[in-house]
């Protein structure tokens, strides 16, 4: 069985719907999702990791490294298209309370602006709630932004549409399971891992990015995420093109695990556009293993000098 950041009709349950048509279950937060996870009371579970406007999703990036060891084992990225949905008898003039998802409001910002600039925008925890919170005849709240599936699952009333500031912008969400063995490699893959700095000091992140650049491996996304130990300190969650079965990979998450104290290895697994990263001259698996190979036989070379 299969889990979701619900409930119906999130962004979240669209992703999953792309993958699998099987009943899954639907939890309130990312948090909850991943924890079912963690208990086994589903095999895995889909959960929102980046917009293409807002960026990371912070809860995503953090719930993942809390606790008990998770795998990201897949990939899903869609379309996000915002609505304004409210109850029947509503016009878009009557609106005064709106209640929508955090990075749904801060989508769609200039939109609510320009055409509710006296509303008040509540933050709920998803859009798919939200939609379901403003079906309730005595909801506090007269319309929700959400996606267009979640304003007809919960009966209400599209008062305008495509109201995002960025068209054409896609979030992509990630298939979390527990550790196992590794989604084998496509070519087209992505390794996603959290590396922690040594101790503050001038290029510590430079020290961390070299191990990629050196080995010709391509990052698709970096962010600093607090530790939240101290004011300043700071660990690097990283999207890099590539599996861990790659001998690039595998010499830069050696390289890694020799200069951080600590790096949380979140998955290697298949990207969701398929696109193969071009390998630069020298970083293929047949150049490192003859590299190696030269390496091993070097005390067999006569070495003469003049
Ligand atoms: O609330 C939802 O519908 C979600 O799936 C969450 C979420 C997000 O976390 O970014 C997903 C996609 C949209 O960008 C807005 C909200």
């Amino acid at each position: 069985m299969l889990g979701y950041f619900g409930p119906k009709g999130t962004f979240t349950h669209q992703a999953l719907r792309t993958v699998s048509d099987d009943e899954a279950i639907a939890f309130p937060s990312v948090r909850a999702a991943l924890d079912a996870v963690r208990t086994g009371e589903v095999r895995a579970a889909v959960v929102p990791i980046e917009n293409s406007v807002e960026g990371g999703v912070s809860a995503t990036l953090d719930e993942l490294i809390a606790g008990s060891p998770l795998a990201i084992i897949g990939e899903i990225v869609i379309p996000v298209e915002f609505g304004l949905y409210a109850r029947e008898e509503l016009r878009l003039e009557d609106i005064r309370q709106v209640l929508t998802h955090g990075h749904a409001a801060a989508q769609c910002r200039e939109w609510l602006a320009t055409h509710l600039p006296n509303a008040n925008i509540t933050e709920a925890g998803s859009t798919a709630g939200a939609a379901a919170e403003v079906s309730r005849p005595d909801s506090h709240y007269d319309a929700a932004v959400s996606a267009r599936v979640a304003g007809r699952l919960y009966g209400l009333t599209e008062l305008a549409y495509q109201i995002e500031d960025n068209p054409g912008a896609v979030t992509r969400f990630v298939l979390v399971g527990r550790p196992g063995p590794l989604p084998g490699r496509t070519g087209a893959d992505k390794t996603t891992l959290v590396a922690y700095m040594r101790e503050d000091h001038s290029g510590a992140l430079l020290e961390i990015l070299q191990q990629f650049a050196v080995r010709g491996v391509n990052l698709s996304r970096i962010e600093s995420r607090p530790t939240k130990t101290t004011l300043g300190s700071y660990c690097f969650s990283i999207d890099a093109e590539g599996h861990a079965h790659d001998r690039r990979m595998a010499e830069a998450l050696e390289g890694l695990h020799r200069i951080c104290p600590t790096v949380h290895f979140l998955g290697s697994y298949p990207r969701a556009d398929k696109v193969r990263p071009s390998i630069g001259i020298g970083f293929s698996d047949a150049e490192f293993d003859e590299a190696s190979a030269w390496v091993q036989g070097l005390d067999r070379e006569t070495v003469t000098r003049d």
